[in-house]
């Protein structure tokens, strides 16, 4: 594609799928500590965040309105200068296989590269007569210039925890395909999370153990077990949800009385979307057997 240089820095855009119900600091943790890793490497810049939250067409046990978990998401991230909401993903009427949502992003971010270079455009010979010209020929030559033609488009790569990762080998949950090709044309960056083995996973599967190297294991030393299930659970219960999710968050579940038992129970006994999609599937039957 564009002209390799070795000292630029792969750009990379974090996509983390779920369905933030609601979002706690854990989700906004995951995006720091895969920044953080990704520059510890030196090889990759990380230049943005999103959070797609999923649509309501997911049907999982619990889950309240999209509009809801849009803005609770949006509310928690407003002060953040790298992380973002959208919500493309959450107005589909349907539910989408999350390769679906990264092919999206990834298109998204083809079509604004384009369009800048188009705005830019020099030719690339007339950069490189140019160099030639310049005055001392052992002065370093700024790469910088070149960039609008030759940039490249920067990696989409989704960011998930090892229970996402180790939900590939649930039966008819994923497609394979979906999987070899979110591994081998995207990448994935997965956090730890307390009590799952995800090199055991990876070592067991052919598919995954393939593409290791485009699979990123951040581990999280300063761990913490919050999950939206908990949160959901404290709120039923009348207890104290501050300075696990942003107070800001808090306040919007309050003022609105977002979770109950009732709101629990919507969805109950309904087949999640990707099961009813996919079971008849026999591609996705054993995604990951071996
Ligand atoms: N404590 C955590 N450590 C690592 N990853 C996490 C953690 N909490 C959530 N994630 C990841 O965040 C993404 C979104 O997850 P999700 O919306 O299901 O949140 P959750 O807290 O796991 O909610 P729930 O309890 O309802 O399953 C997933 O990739 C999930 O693996
Ligand atoms: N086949 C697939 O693409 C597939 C299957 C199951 C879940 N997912 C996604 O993973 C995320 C899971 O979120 P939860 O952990 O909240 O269920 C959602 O964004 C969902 O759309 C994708
Ligand atoms: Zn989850």
């Amino acid at each position: 594609m564009a002209m390799e240089d070795p000292d630029r820095k792969t750009e990379v855009v974090l996509l983390a799928c779920g369905s933030f119900n609601p979002i706690t600091n854990m989700h906004l943790r995951l995006f720091e500590l895969a920044k953080d890793y990704f520059h510890e490497t030196g090889k990759y810049k990380v230049i943005k965040g999103i959070i797609s939250p999923v649509g309501d067409a997911y049907q999982k046990k619990g889950l309240i309105s999209a509009n809801h978990r849009v803005t609770m998401a949006k509310l928690a991230t407003k002060n953040s200068d790298w992380v973002e909401v959208d919500d493309w993903e959450s107005c589909q009427s349907e539910w989408l296989e999350t390769l679906k949502v990264l092919r999206y992003h990834h298109q998204k971010l083809l079509s604004a590269d384009v369009t800048n270079s188009l705005q830019h455009t020099v030719p690339i010979t007339k950069l490189g007569r140019k160099r030639k010209q310049e005055p001392n020929r052992h002065e370093p030559v700024k790469k910088k210039n070149q960039s609008p033609v030759v940039k490249s488009v920067p990696q989409v790569k989704l960011l998930c925890g090892s229970d996402m990762l180790e939900s590939f080998g649930v039966p008819n949950l994923w497609k394979l395909e979906d999987i070899t090709e979110i591994v081998e044309k995207h990448g994935l960056v997965c956090i730890s999370r307390a009590g799952n083995n995800v090199q055991k996973f990876i070592y067991e599967s052919d598919i995954l153990w393939r593409h290791k190297n485009n699979i990123h294991l951040v581990e999280e030393w300063i761990t913490n077990d919050i999950s939206s299930t908990k949160i959901r659970r404290a709120l039923r219960r009348g207890q104290s949800i501050r300075y696990l999710v942003p107070d800001v968050v808090r306040a919007y579940i309050e003022k609105n009385r977002l979770y109950s038992p009732e709101s629990e129970d919507r969805n109950a006994g309904v087949v999640l979307a990707p099961f009813q999609k996919h079971a008849s599937d026999p591609k996705s039957s054993q995604a990951l057997s071996n």
